[in-house]
């Protein structure tokens, strides 16, 4: 079977991931990047002797028997354009980006009609180990024996297939990705309004503060691309991004307004329907695990907080219908640290009616959360208007504020993200 090979396209850092994993399990992979960084990557791979970089991709398409496009969503229209026509005869062509309705779009538009379309999609980012993680895999326009030859070629990966039409990967990514990306960045968003790092400050540390901490600068030190590829060209994230806008914005007026019994009977109305199953299991989180996890020294009393953004979260599940451990099986880590947190809460009552309490009576959070409130609008506003540049602006003005902190930041949240994995279980 290895006298196949892989080609790929798009040499970043899931290119190379994948371009790592696939050539030490012993398969010749043939990869190219853009020509500027052709000679780099020549030098990086030169003792390697399964990757064989090239020039361009007409020369990996003309060559490899299953062809991954791993570029910038955003571009796969026009790459797929060039590369797409020379793809050698019979080949399966898959692809790497995280929405997959402009990827299909383009590999129907420009490769031949012996071309077999099989795509995929890691559902987690190169620094975490893809064992045991979800691994998404579209049978698009292809024979069975096309299909277990990709699964072949990526089980030396060891994550979970998870078989899905395109429709399903972009329904369920935009549940559970994209809304969830648009809480943590408007948590950074908010920081940065207020001059603030959480870090410093006693209310942002331990227990679920860290993971808010930790997971949104991680969303901060990756690429703006990424982020803004799978909110703005997926139409349910759109929507979806949108209602939590709603929902911090409506919570956040009941909290101003002082409306206790209301805020109260709506967020309970949301969390029963969204946290229904058996009670008796256990938390996806608990206390200890997430106190070890923090850039700051965590005050002897724990600081009480409304958690306007977790609240809106379950509001938003709770508006659209949606059932978050419905989609476990496709999930990303970070999506279950959002989970996780969120359960927490909801599942704790004493932690829920003191939430509450705070939010109606507590003022010194009002800066925070009218920051928050603005940035979730922000966010839900240049994924609607679907401009790539207006995201990329506030993304890297946000990334400067916290750069300093990146790497200490990701060398705790790669900690947290592998012990939380460890423990956490599917339900
Ligand atoms: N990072 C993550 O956590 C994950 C990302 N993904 C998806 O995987 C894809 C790749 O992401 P990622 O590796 O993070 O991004 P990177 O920006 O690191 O890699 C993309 C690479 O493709 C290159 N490229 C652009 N145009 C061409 C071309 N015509 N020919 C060859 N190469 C080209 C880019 O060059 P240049 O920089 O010059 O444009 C860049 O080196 C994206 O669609 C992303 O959404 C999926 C799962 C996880
Ligand atoms: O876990 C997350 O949500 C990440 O941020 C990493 C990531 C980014 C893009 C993907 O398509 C898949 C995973």
């Amino acid at each position: 079977m290895k006298n196949k090979s892989i080609g790929i396209i798009g040499m970043g850092v899931m290119g190379k991931m994948y371009a790592n994993r696939l050539s030490n399990a012993g398969w010749s992979i043939n990869a190219s990047d853009v020509p500027e960084k052709y000679e780099q990557l020549q030098k990086e791979y030169s003792a390697s002797k399964n990757v064989s970089i090239l020039p361009n991709g007409h020369l990996v398409s003309r060559c490899s028997d299953y062809i991954i496009y791993s570029v910038e969503a955003k571009f796969i229209n026009e790459v797929v354009a060039q590369y797409g026509p020379s793809t050698k005869l019979g080949a399966i062509v898959g692809g790497q980006t995280s929405c997959k309705a402009p990827e299909i779009a383009a590999f129907e538009k420009h490769l031949p009609p012996d071309v077999h379309i099989v795509s995929c999609h890691s559902l987690h980012g190169p620094g975490v180990d893809p064992k045991g993680q979800p691994l998404v895999l579209i049978k698009h326009r292809a024979s069975e024996e096309s299909l277990a030859l990709v699964e072949n070629m990526l089980s030396c990966l060891q994550s979970k297939y998870v078989h899905l039409t395109a429709e399903q990967h972009d329904r369920i990514t935009a549940d559970t990705q994209a809304v969830t990306h648009a809480a943590f960045l408007s948590m950074g968003a908010a920081w940065k309004a207020n001059n603030q790092f959480p870090w410093e400050i006693g209310r942002y540390l331990g227990g679920i503060e860290n993971v808010k901490i930790n997971v949104t600068l991680r969303i901060y030190a990756n690429k703006w691309h990424v982020y803004a590829g799978l909110a703005i060209l997926n139409p349910a994230a759109q929507k979806q991004i949108k209602q939590y806008a709603e929902s911090v914005t409506e919570l956040y007026k009941l909290m101003l307004g002082g409306h206790r019994s209301e805020l109260s009977d709506r967020i309970k109305t949301a969390g029963a329907a969204v946290f229904r199953y058996d009670q008796d299991q256990d938390l996806l989180l608990e206390d200890e695990l997430l106190d070890q996890f923090s850039l700051g020294a965590i005050p002897k009393e724990r600081v009480r907080n409304n958690h306007l953004s977790l609240l809106a979260m379950v509001d938003c599940w709770w508006k659209l219908g949606i059932v978050p451990y419905d989609h476990m099986i496709c999930s990303t880590p970070l999506f279950r640290m959002w989970l996780g947190i969120t359960e927490y809460l909801f599942r704790k009552p004493d932690l829920l009616e003191e939430v509450i309490d705070t939010a109606i009576t507590d003022n010194t959070f009002r800066a925070d959360d009218l920051e928050f409130t603005f940035a979730a609008r922000d966010w839900s506003d240049r994924v609607s208007l679907g401009h790539f540049d207006g995201y990329r602006a506030k993304f890297e003005d946000i990334q400067k504020y916290f750069a300093p902190r990146f790497p200490e930041a990701t060398k705790l949240g790669n900690e947290m993200i592998k012990t939380i994995l460890e423990r956490t279980r599917e339900k």
